[in-house]
């Protein structure tokens, strides 16, 4: 990966200093720094093979290989560390840190940057998952479905494996930030400096041509949210010795979620986490430790909870997913094509002053973020498969509406100084946020 610099320099200002906070500042950092792995410790321990959720609190699991049950320990500490899970983990990351180095792929430069130039990103995250899954396959052939359960039977140590690294990598990068000529984040830049950890000072941490935000954002966390899943299946087949419909139906659905990002994967690079959010604990802890193991939860749940849902209930999941699929993938497909001078559909769009033109008719024209509202459709798929004896596989399309209403509201706050006047153009000619005639 390689800088380019064929764009003239534009006013390229090396640490401009932030005077806006995000996420209610500093408060509002140490909340989320704390409610992240706290929430994530207590989905795993909360939901027992014998209660989900036992209210109050005073439950914790244990996996043992023996007796593949969860089973309460008066020292439930003992299970939140282990040196050998942490060396696993970091196995994992470092293979994957390899494929990205020594794979092939295509070459992408990513948005222009602030001083002009743009960098080269190497598109291989569908390679890496491909691997994965062979490499998986063929372990699983050769010693059985078993062989995936060191997952469940050291969860809380592999949550606590991925929350030390990805808070030791958000405070390398904190750090690195500092060395040389980094390009920095507006936003990242304030006067607090645990404020600028959270939020990610420096815009594309790099070592050498190695693209830490990016890969971080595509691989450790997203392809380790399957094999999560795989290894829940795995659970459940040797607990009752078959898969449940409902397991297969919410695997299916996440893994083809997760295909169809990394086979887009450079869609990722026009997503404000790319082109203007800096790499700080909130996108490392992200990455790594919310994205696999709260997005993996349904598989989670339904391990120690199966059920059936039969062929009608199949069906009417299977049709909510293809609604989601179908407005989030052409929305988006929409946009890209549209960003990259394609307009097969002959889309309507409007001039802007700054340069690009904004899509008025089409899925654009309907709602300012029709994308967000088929990723939300699909998270309620994901859930109902686990039928309604307690809420907690819910939390994900609960979680999943706050953080698009809030990533809608700081993207228009973004697209409202970058295209001033037009931007409230647009508001009128396109008034509903995401969901058109509701919000
Ligand atoms: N599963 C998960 O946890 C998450 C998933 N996502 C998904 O990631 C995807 C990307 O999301 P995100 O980057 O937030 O946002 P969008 O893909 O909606 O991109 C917003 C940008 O698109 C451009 N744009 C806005 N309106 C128009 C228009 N009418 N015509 C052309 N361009 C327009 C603007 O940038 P410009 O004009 O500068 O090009 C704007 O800043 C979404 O599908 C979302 O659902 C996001 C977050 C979490
Ligand atoms: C609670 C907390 C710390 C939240 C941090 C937010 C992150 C979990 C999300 C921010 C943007 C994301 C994206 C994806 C995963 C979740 C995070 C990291 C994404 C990779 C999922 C797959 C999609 O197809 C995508 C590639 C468009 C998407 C990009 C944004």
């Amino acid at each position: 990966m390689t800088e380019s610099s064929k764009q003239p320099a534009a006013a390229y200002v090396a640490a401009p200093r932030s005077l806006h906070y995000e996420f209610g500042g500093p408060a509002g950092a140490l909340g989320v720094t704390l409610a992240v792995p706290f929430f994530t410790y207590w989905l795993a321990f909360a939901c027992t093979e014998a209660q989900c959720p036992p209210w109050p609190m005073s439950r914790f699991i244990e996996f043992h290989a023996d007796g593949l049950k969860a089973m309460r320990t008066e020292k439930w500490w003992e299970s939140l560390w282990s040196w050998e899970a942490f060396a696993v983990y970091m196995g994992w990351y470092l293979f994957c840190v390899v494929c990205d180095i020594a794979l092939p792929g295509k070459e992408v430069q990513g948005a222009q940057l602030r001083n002009g130039k743009r960098l080269t990103y190497t598109m291989n995250a569908f390679s890496t998952m491909m691997l994965t899954f062979a490499l998986i396959g063929a372990w699983t052939y050769k010693f059985g479905p078993n062989a995936l359960l060191y997952i469940p039977y050291h969860w809380p140590q592999l949550i606590s494996a991925a929350l030390a690294w990805s808070t030791f990598l958000a405070t390398f990068v904190f750090f690195q930030s500092y060395i040389g000529d980094q390009m920095l984040a507006l936003g990242g830049n304030t006067d607090n400096a645990f404020y600028n950890w959270f939020i990610g000072r420096n815009l594309n941490p790099r070592l050498g041509d190695f693209d830490i935000k990016a890969f971080n954002e595509m691989r450790p966390g997203l392809i380790l949210w399957i094999v999560i899943d795989f290894s829940m299946m795995a659970y459940q087949y040797a607990t009752i010795g078959r898969v449940t419909d409902s397991m297969i139906l919410t695997v299916a659905f996440h893994s083809w979620y997760v295909f169809d990002a990394e086979f887009n994967e450079p869609a990722i690079l026009t997503t404000m986490d790319i082109t203007t959010d800096g790499f700080g604990f909130m996108l490392s802890v992200g990455d790594l430790l919310w994205v696999p193991f709260t997005y993996s939860y349904t598989a989670y749940y339904l391990a120690l909870h199966p059920k059936d849902i039969g062929l009608l209930g199949c069906a009417g999941v299977v049709a909510v997913q293809l609604l989601g699929y179908w407005i989030f993938r052409s929305s988006n497909n929409e946009k890209n094509e549209f960003r990259l001078g394609r307009n097969a559909k002959n889309l309507q769009s409007f001039q802007t002053e700054r340069g690009t033109r904004l899509l008025t008719s089409g899925w654009w024209g309907r709602s300012r973020h029709p994308n967000y509202l088929g990723d939300w459709i699909m998270a309620w798929a994901w859930c109902l498969p686990c039928g309604f004896t307690t809420p907690l596989p819910y939390f994900y399309p609960i979680y999943f509406a706050v953080l698009l209403v809030h990533r809608q509201q700081r993207d228009d706050e973004a697209c409202a100084h970058k295209y001033k006047k037009d931007w409230e153009t647009y508001k009128k000619l396109v008034p509903w946020k995401i969901i058109p005639y509701v919000y």
